[in-house]
């Protein structure tokens, strides 16, 4: 029998029966961190400099993750939203065989609907990214090796400070001034609210204030554009001075009824030796105390969630189904892997049955639920969802479209099977919209539409594609946006989509963190060159460490992921790759295969950041030295993204671990994560023998893929306002990059290419 830590409330008085938003659940959180007791009640191996001990070896055995960061380290000014020209491979070939063939990329969409969401924007004039001094990376270097050195002497630091007083030449200030000019008026907006409701010095209603002052602003960014104009009108007649409601009922946690604009609590850190406690309900539960059964839910889909085995709804479900039910236009946020699926398809599925059945002789019966996701993976997971909660309604059809499959199947399927729900990602959603026919008459009648990760596709690369389909769907429907961060870009924007009177609900409490408590994280910078080994050997170790070890390994572009996953190969170890450089079909197969395995490494790109519901990930990386999306137009904000990624692991109040690695002139991002309790990490040592056997991976490595993997690199850099502006430092980490691959001297390239990427007669390039 494992142990299990002794009940929460053994170390807390009493909770209130009632709590009013004016009375802190945050204060009577911070005596359970103070205790030291289950240091000594579950003794770890914490080889952590960063947690005050003398590690000697690297692990991600799981650990006490830091008490927790709130309002002792406020939220960073969220990271304005990210951009970028060029920000995934697929982008960047194909604006590098533009620059070979003289043209400009379309802007038409991708295949791949992750990557049709880049690279549409326009770089933002105000980045500036101006840094402070540079420092303690050039020791860095030396003291890697050596395990203990410069680096790891400094001991632990917490993730306030990581970024301060550290140099990175890219990134930083700029952002955060960037967003104060944005973001002043959202937060003053947020006071009055918060005034308005005793509530505590969060941002989160604030953000609802905002909107109104700042949506002027989208406006003008879209005036000239025909969707942009189609948009406005639209917004005016739909939301007139749109304001958004923050919705303050009760929700019966079983500790107590709390009166509260957010559901549930969490905790903070748990014992993190004791076995994963995913139900049971409880303060520190995803679940709530509402049974199911306790709606107003048709016997029948109560059946199939009894089939599935769900019992009690999680707090996101609990809170949002009786305003979802009532009509209401909802804009929710919850923790990653804390059912929002359900939460909206169930009262979807109630709509769909409310809705008299179209005639037999309807040659074209209308779609009455549209949910849209940002991916693939992502769409196929929520309409197999769908199904699952069908199991006893034989007449409603639930359908997927997705890019990467024959358009032609789709049709078929979607006229000759039932289909009031169909899901979609935007691209090929539009695909339909203007080659299938009868399908614009069959969107007319959708009464509920969904967009899931709403935030991203609120985001500017879906921006438009979603105007699109809203203009496509009548005005008088219901609209539900979900997602686990919703920043204050995003309030500000939700005007495109709900009504005036929206209800946005949150089961994160304000000022708390949007991560888990039962997910450690740690962060490592290392130079390039120590990446792929560094790489390996935490991976080794954490094999070592869990047999049942289920890892991703985030990489963002394609083609790093393809190299990243070529040498794990090469090192024997049980690897996948996943990214959208490989077919649709290759993509779902590898993606049920590492849904179901124990042992096994999945590399993947971005295409995997979001709503994916692997169970029991052990632990994700994020390895970030490969991704510049911040610097760049039309990418998600990496706050955020990194906080999706980090969700793949520890869903359904499990435990997991998250390691970020950094190069050092990217620390900067730190900043921007700097609420999350993210530790320093000491970098585990690499033994000798372990660099010679990653060299000699990286020499088996097809030289093909090391070249595309430099062009690539260049190319993203080189389309960065701040490292491209400077091209005698962008061939520098460029080749240092190459260096890292085990290339002696980088790869040649083109002259042509170099002619067009502005790169010619710049020192250090090899041309071809
Ligand atoms: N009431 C419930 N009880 C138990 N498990 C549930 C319940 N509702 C959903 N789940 C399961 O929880 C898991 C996570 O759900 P889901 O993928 O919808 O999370 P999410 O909040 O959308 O995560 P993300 O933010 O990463 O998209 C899924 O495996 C789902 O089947």
């Amino acid at each position: 029998m494992p142990l299990k830590p002794p009940p929460l409330r053994s170390f807390l008085s009493p909770l209130p029966v009632t709590l009013y938003p004016s009375m802190s659940l945050y204060s009577i959180r911070q005596p359970y961190f103070a205790i030291p007791t289950f240091r000594c009640i579950f003794p770890l191996k914490l080889k952590f400099l960063g947690l005050g001990f003398s590690p000697r070896t690297f692990s991600t055995r799981p650990f006490q993750s830091r008490p927790n960061s709130g309002p002792k380290y406020p939220r960073a000014k969220a990271a304005p939203v990210a951009k970028s020209l060029v920000e995934d491979e697929d982008d960047l070939s194909n604006w590098v065989s533009g620059l070979r063939t003289g043209s400009f990329r379309s802007g038409s969409f991708t295949e791949d609907e992750e990557d049709s969401s880049r690279g549409k924007g326009k770089i933002r004039a105000s980045f500036d990214h101006q840094m402070g001094k540079r420092g303690r990376e050039s020791n860095f270097a030396n003291g890697e090796d050596r395990g203990l050195g410069k680096f790891g002497k400094r001991g632990f630091r917490n993730s306030g400070d990581s970024g301060s007083g550290d140099s990175s030449r890219f990134g930083g200030d700029g952002e955060g001034r960037e967003y104060k000019r944005r973001g002043g008026g959202v937060r003053e907006g947020g006071r009055g609210r918060e005034r308005e409701f005793g509530a505590r010095g969060g941002r989160g209603s604030s953000n609802v204030g905002g909107a109104v002052k700042s949506a002027p602003k989208f406006e003008r960014r879209f005036d000239g554009e025909d969707e942009g104009r189609e948009m406005k009108k639209r917004g005016g007649e739909r939301n007139g001075g749109f304001e958004g409601k923050k919705i303050w009922t009760k929700v019966n946690t079983g500790e107590a009824e709390v009166g509260f604009g957010f559901y549930g609590f969490d905790w903070g850190a748990k014992s993190s030796s004791g076995p994963s406690s995913a139900d049971g309900g409880g303060a520190d539960s995803y679940l709530s105390e509402t049974r199911f059964d306790q709606c107003s839910i048709s016997p029948l889909s109560l059946k199939a969630i009894k089939d599935v085995g769900y019992e009690k709804m999680t707090m996101v479900q609990a809170a949002t189904l009786p305003v979802i039910l009532k009509g209401k236009d909802v804009m929710a946020k919850a923790k990653t892997g804390t059912g929002k699926t359900v939460a909206f398809l169930l009262p979807s599925i109630e709509a769909v049955l409310k809705t008299p059945p179209a005639g037999r002789d309807q040659k074209k019966p209308p779609i009455l639920v549209l949910v849209i996701c940002p991916t693939r993976e992502l769409a196929t997971q929520a309409a197999k969802e769908a199904k699952t909660l069908l199991k006893y309604h034989p007449s409603i059809g639930a359908q997927v479209v997705i890019g990467g499959t024959r358009l032609a199947l789709e049709q078929k399927h979607t006229q000759t099977n039932p289909c009031q729900i169909l899901v979609a990602t935007p691209g090929r959603l539009i695909d339909h919209m203007e080659n299938t026919a009868g399908f614009a008459t069959r969107l007319r009648g959708v009464k509920i539409l969904v967009l899931d990760e709403a935030d991203h596709l609120l985001d500017m690369g879906f921006r438009k594609a979603i105007e699109k389909i809203i203009a496509a769907v009548p005005k008088e429907r219901q609209t539900l946006l979900f997602s686990a961060t919703v920043s204050d870009e995003v309030h500000q924007i939700c005007h495109i989509a709900l009504k005036r009177d929206h209800q946005f609900i949150s089961t994160v409490q304000e000022g708390s963190e949007e991560t888990h408590a039962k997910v450690s994280q740690m962060h490592l910078v290392a130079p390039l060159e120590n990446q792929f080994p560094l790489l390996y050997t935490i991976l080794k170790d954490h094999i070592s460490d869990d047999v049942n070890y289920k890892v991703l390994v985030f990489c963002t572009t394609a083609m790093v992921t393809g190299l990243v996953a070529d040498l794990l190969g090469e090192l024997n170890l049980n690897v996948r790759e996943i990214h959208s450089r490989k077919p649709q079909s290759y993509r779902t197969k590898v993606s049920d295969e590492f849904r179901k395995s124990k042992g096994i490494i999945l590399v993947t790109s971005d295409v995997s950041a979001r709503g994916v519901d692997y169970p029991d990930v052990t632990l994700v990386i994020q390895v970030r030295a490969y991704w510049v999306g911040h610097i760049l137009v039309g990418a998600p904000s990496e706050r955020e993204q990194y906080i999706h990624r980090l969700g793949r692991t520890g869903r359904k109040g499990k435990e997991g671990q998250g390691i970020l690695l950094l190069a050092p002139w990217e620390d900067s991002f730190l900043k921007s994560i700097k609420d999350l309790p993210i530790t320093k990490a000491t970098p585990p040592i690499v033994d000798p023998d372990t660099r010679k056997k990653v060299e000699r991976a990286l020499s088996k490595v097809d030289m093909q893929s090391k070249e595309k993997a430099y062009q690539a690199w260049l190319g993203y850099y080189n389309s960065n306002k701040s490292v491209g502006r400077d091209k005698m430092k962008l061939v520098e980490v460029a080749n240092e990059f190459s260096r890292s691959m085990g290339l002696d001297t980088p790869p040649a390239i083109a002259k042509i290419t170099l002619g067009k990427m502005g790169l010619k007669n710049v020192p250090g390039l090899r041309v071809k």
